[in-house]
């Protein structure tokens, strides 16, 4: 977890696992509330909105069943049927870990627990949180978001043949309804396009329902994406539509779909091959009328070719294909955007700020920005912030040094299992735990990563 982030509430009668979480979980969240009496539990849920309740099995002495947490989960999901409950279950309990998660739980965490896996489980539980709350409002707030975003263009700034080929492609394809994938590192700008794409075709009064892929556990793949029938499962208490449903008559933007597992890549094919959803728990199709636009960070065609990841998905998805360039190959386009964004922060924050020296934009040009456009964006923000003067020199920009997480490696062994173990610890935790991301820098598909992050316990 790299920045702090999220709200927990943890629940357990033992007062020294809630002392460990507390100290694990506190450099890493924002807030971390401890209880243990789980009668609690509702007053807490009234003061502090939280993204994950950490809930613990058995709280009587000596009780093994599991029934009161089962109880306190069918509670939590009364209060709040959105949270998000990881269950702490004890060793050798996987059965009732099953069924916590048919009950509603989201995840669980098997005592006694490895740090890493557990600050993993927690981040993308709290990814998980952020997004469904997002879809809750989905529908109601597009319409409005369409209205604000339809000008062509309009704030997506790019005058290299780079991005010039771009935005002739999306003029090309945007008006039929073809599969489009959109192919560029991180902060490349890959969700404008795929709302561009949306503005410009035939589909724009439709809804643009966007799914971050990266941030979906297995367990909510399906209710997520296809939907699921009132009693499902114990906390699915109305019917609910999934996103496909959603962004029926529009487009759905599958975002870093390079990070699907192999299930989740066949069932997702099944619904794109058949073009109809069955909700979980339902036994009839429904036709789906959708625009697919993906993207992906990742090196799909590497990755098929490792087996991690589905040729015929790729197939599918990619009838054309639109391959954003990182800003460091379109020095053309760092001019201005500057522009563009010290007019932004300069309105925000109330400055009077003058155009970007030469020298500057010079600066500029020799960093590599592996952040891209979010990265370059940050850092004129964040100038303009920090500014005390109209003009803003090379000091002003706070560029960090290329590539680095600002941590060293420092081998005391040249054993070559324990560099291997240091390496995929670090890279873990400069992805916070996200497996996919990880794999892919370390060169690895997600199973041999699996693998090694079981031999060596992590
Ligand atoms: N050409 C551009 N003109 C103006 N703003 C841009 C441009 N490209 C990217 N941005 C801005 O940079 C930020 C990142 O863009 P976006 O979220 O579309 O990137 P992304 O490639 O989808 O990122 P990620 O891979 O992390 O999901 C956004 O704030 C976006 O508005």
């Amino acid at each position: 977890m790299a920045s702090k982030t999220g709200k927990i509430l943890a629940v357990d009668d033992n007062t020294d696992i809630l002392f460990a979480l507390k100290l694990l979980l506190r450099p890493h969240v924002e807030q971390i509330v401890t209880e243990t009496n789980p009668s609690n539990i509702p007053n807490h849920m009234k003061e502090t909105d939280f993204d994950v309740i950490l809930l613990d099995m058995n709280f009587t002495q000596d009780a093994i069943s599991g029934k009161e947490g089962f109880y306190w989960l069918d509670k939590v999901l009364e209060i709040d049927p959105q949270a998000v409950v990881l269950f702490i279950t004890a060793y050798g309990d996987v059965e009732k870990s099953v069924q916590a998660i048919k009950a509603g739980a989201t995840d669980f965490i098997i005592k006694p627990w490895q740090n890493e896996k557990l600050l993993a489980t927690i981040s993308s539980a709290i990814k998980l949180n952020r997004s469904k709350r997002e879809a809750s409002d989905l529908k109601e707030k597009q319409k409005e978001i369409n209205t604000i975003m339809d000008q062509p263009f309009a704030d997506f700034i790019g005058v290299s043949p780079g991005m010039q080929q771009v935005f002739k492609t999306i003029q090309k394809v945007a008006g039929t309804d073809a599969n489009v994938l959109i192919l560029g590192e991180n902060g490349t700008g890959k969700e404008l396009v795929a709302r561009a794409l949306h503005r410009h075709s035939l589909r724009k009064e439709e809804p643009f329902v966007s799914v971050d892929l990266g941030a979906l556990s297995e367990t909510l793949f399906e209710s997520e994406l296809f939907g699921h029938v009132k009693g499902a499962f114990t906390d699915a208490k109305t019917d609910r539509p999934g996103r496909f449903e959603l962004a029926s008559g529009g487009t759905i933007f599958l975002d870093e779909i390079g990070n699907l597992s192999v299930p989740m890549q066949a069932k997702l094919l099944t619904v794109l091959e058949r073009r109809e959803v069955t909700r979980v728990g339902a036994n009839k199709p429904k036709p789906i009328d959708i625009r697919l636009i993906s993207a992906t960070n990742m090196p799909l065609k590497q990755m098929a070719a490792e087996d991690g990841f589905r040729q015929d998905l790729i197939y599918r998805i990619n009838t054309v294909e639109i391959e954003i360039p990182p800003l460091r190959e379109r020095p053309e386009d760092i001019p201005l955007l500057a522009d563009h964004f010290l007019k932004i922060y300069s309105r925000k924050y109330n400055k009077k700020i003058n155009k970007l020296s030469n020298q500057v934009i010079k600066k500029f040009n020799t960093y590599p920005w592996p952040g891209n456009v979010r990265e370059f964006q940050h850092v004129l923000e964040r100038a303009v912030i920090m500014s005390d003067s109209p003009n803003l020199d090379e000091g002003s920009f706070h560029l960090s040094s290329h590539g680095s997480s600002g941590e060293a490696f420092d081998f005391d062994s040249y054993n070559l299992e324990e560099i291997e173990q240091k390496v995929i610890e670090k890279v873990m935790r400069m992805h916070s735990g996200n497996i996919s991301k990880a794999a892919s820098d370390l060169g690895l598909t997600r199973t041999s990563l699996y693998r090694r992050m079981e031999k060596y316990g992590l």
